[in-house]
């Protein structure tokens, strides 16, 4: 998906958003995930609360939720107690392999970087072993269930995205001649790698990124919880359901994932034709990439672009337009939906279960690694959660 072309990219990118359209995302039963997931969660923090009265919170909840997510939308699993330390370990190997991995490494041939820095395509061949290997694992001994009868698939109501790659599997062999080739289990592992990958650390980096404008911001946070308590009555979760009714949490939302710009360049694209461009000739067959990052602090659209103000995108409602950390076209984000599911769901109801403020001196760098291919900030703040109500 990441770094395919053509028609099986195609298939494989259609085949994920049909996939994730029967495992609910962009309906309620995608709430039901991440609602589940964040209640569990919440549940450890109140018995820590229930006992000192506050407890406090790094960026490994914020991981842990989203990856949880992620995990069991692809392999049907959760990250608990026994199995949260292998996913922190992943999580660990593959934060290192990305501080090194940039626009270079983007653009050289993967036979120079094994002779000549060998270390460096290392860490990073390493970190994607791992990720490969575990969601790999799974999809292996599901296929080996389904071939003894002791596991049947359910093509109408599937468990996961392996349960309905299984399907799609099937009915394509069946089809003989006429099947498309490249439902296999390598084709398999490397979309589970692909979607583990940009879905995990993307997500969990906007909600860190997110609390750590808000604990700086108190303003920002009462104005939210007015608005949800005044749709909630502090009497219900926040539903997907009320987002017409929100916004001011819409707009801080967009403010921080205009702040966030989790990628620091877009993927490539090649022009089919030579075009111009602001006096430039480019030539057909040129490799290009833009830059949502950069975009988002141009002064021309976000003025004063430094300022954290959620309130510009209410001031001028076509601002949203200008944003797009998603990106836009034909290789726009395939996890939009389900993104925008967990920000809304999991910022909101934290907001409304807990007073947030910041736990010691609060690192100021949102970018440790300005030249890398996403934006790492530096994860070192620790927030502290104290209760308002329960859910
Ligand atoms: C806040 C969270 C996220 C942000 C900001 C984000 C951002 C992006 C951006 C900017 C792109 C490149 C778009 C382009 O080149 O035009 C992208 C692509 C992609 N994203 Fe996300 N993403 C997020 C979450 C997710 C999630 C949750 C998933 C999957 C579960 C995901 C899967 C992908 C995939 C597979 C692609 C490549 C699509 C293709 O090439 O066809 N992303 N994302």
């Amino acid at each position: 998906l990441l770094s395919a072309n053509g028609e099986n990219w195609a298939e494989m990118r259609q085949f994920t958003l049909l996939a994730f359209r029967k495992m609910g995302v962009g309906s309620g039963l995608i709430e039901k995930r991440i609602m589940a997931e964040l209640d569990g969660r919440c549940s450890e923090l109140d018995a820590e609360i229930d006992k000192n009265g506050k407890v406090t919170v790094s960026v490994e909840f914020f991981d842990l939720t989203v990856g949880s997510v992620i995990n069991s939308l692809l392999i049907g699993k959760r990250f608990d107690e026994n199995s949260k330390d292998e996913f922190l370990k992943i999580k660990k190997l593959f934060d290192d392999s990305s501080e090194t991995f940039n626009i270079f490494d983007l653009n050289v041939p993967v036979w120079f970087l094994k002779w000549v820095v060998p270390w460096r395509f290392n860490l990073t061949w390493n970190a994607r072993q791992n990720i490969l290997t575990h969601v790999g694992k799974e999809a292996l001994e599901r296929l080996e269930k389904l071939k003894d009868g002791t596991y049947d698939l359910d093509s109408e109501d599937p468990k996961d995205l392996v349960d309905c790659f299984l399907a799609k599997m099937r009915s394509e062999n069946e089809k003989g001649q006429d099947g498309h080739p490249g439902y296999t289990m390598d084709s398999l592992k490397l979309v589970l790698h692909d979607l583990w990958l940009a879905g995990q650390g993307t997500t969990a980096t906007s909600l860190y990124v997110g609390f750590m404008k808000l604990v700086t911001h108190p303003s920002v946070v009462l104005k939210i919880q007015k608005e949800l308590l005044k749709i909630t009555e502090g009497s219900r979760n926040l539903t997907l359901q009320d987002r017409p009714n929100t916004p001011y949490l819409n707009a801080t939302i967009a403010e921080i994932q205009r702040f966030t710009s989790v990628l620091n360049v877009n993927f490539w694209r090649i022009n089919a034709e030579e075009i111009s461009f602001r006096g430039f000739q480019v030539p057909a067959c040129t490799m290009m990439t833009a830059q949502i990052g950069a975009l988002h602090v141009n002064e021309q659209y976000f003025e004063d672009p430094e300022k954290f103000d959620p309130e510009r995108f209410l001031r001028n409602e076509k601002l949203l337009q200008q944003l797009i950390p998603f990106g836009i076209g034909k290789r726009s984000c395939v996890g939009e939906q389900l993104a925008r599911s967990e920000l809304y769901l999991v910022l909101g109801n934290l907001l409304l279960r807990y007073d947030i403020r910041a736990h010691g001196t609060l690192p100021t760098n949102m970018d440790v690694f300005p030249y890398s291919s996403a934006k790492l900030p530096d994860t070192s703040g620790k927030f502290e959660f104290r209760k308002i109500r329960k859910m």
